[in-house]
């Protein structure tokens, strides 16, 4: 493992991702669990979005601060898991734009497909958080970092809520500077390609398909 992996340490990720891992829990918990740690894992995924210089008054004095500086970040959903955790970041950092990149993992490949493609004009001047709360094969993962350095992006960073250290080291052969951000690292894949011991298949159990 790498120094560009960081995984969230924190109780309340640990109590959070019990709710989610565990299979009896009913889709609007898990959607609004999700959301919650979502913001746990901002914490360090956001950390190094750039500041910029503003000058504001205070009821009692001026004052230099600053602000997320312009243009604001991107948040790239990989449809459709990545919905969760970005309708998560959106609401701490509504500044921020969101696209979509639509890739679903073919059943008996696990091979990306990539059926829908949604950026900002100007996503190659923002920072990007790329999201996916599952990081399985890698698959997915890379082919949506593959779009966003064709498309000139060069600030990128990717949060998942569990990984494999399958998906870990697939990512990092591929981009080896990318920082990944999870809230958890799991055991292994298993012969499907689902993580052990994992919470399932992410997208089904958002919207209870
Ligand atoms: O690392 P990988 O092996 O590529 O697997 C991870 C991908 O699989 C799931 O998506 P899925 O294909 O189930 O699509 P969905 O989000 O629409 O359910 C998940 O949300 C990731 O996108
Ligand atoms: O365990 C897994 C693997 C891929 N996609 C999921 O949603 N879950
Ligand atoms: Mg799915």
């Amino acid at each position: 493992m790498t120094n560009n992996l960081h995984i969230l340490e924190h109780p309340l990720a640990t109590h959070k991702l019990a709710i989610l891992r565990d299979k009896d829990t009913p889709s609007a918990l898990f959607r609004t669990t999700l959301a919650e740690l979502s913001w746990l894992l901002a914490y360090p995924a956001f950390a190094a979005l750039t500041l910029t210089p503003r000058q504001i008054e205070t009821p009692l004095e001026p004052m230099m601060t600053a602000s997320l500086a312009d243009p604001a970040p991107c948040l790239v959903s990989i449809l459709r898991a990545g919905n969760g955790l970005v309708d998560g970041f959106s609401q701490l950092c509504p500044e921020a734009s969101i696209a979509h990149l639509g890739l679903y993992r073919d059943e008996d490949t696990l091979q990306p497909v990539s059926y829908y493609t949604s950026v900002p004009h100007d996503i190659a001047t923002r920072q990007v958080i790329l999201a996916d709360p599952m990081l399985a094969t890698g698959g997915s993962a890379i082919l949506g970092m593959q779009k966003l350095v064709e498309m000139g992006v060069k600030d990128i960073v990717f949060a998942c809520l569990v990984a494999s250290p399958e998906g870990v080291a697939a990512v990092h052969d591929a981009f080896p500077d990318l920082p990944i951000f999870t809230a958890c690292l799991d055991r292994e894949l298993n012969e499907k390609g689902y993580i052990l011991p994992g919470l399932g298949d992410a997208g089904d159990r958002i919207y209870g398909t």
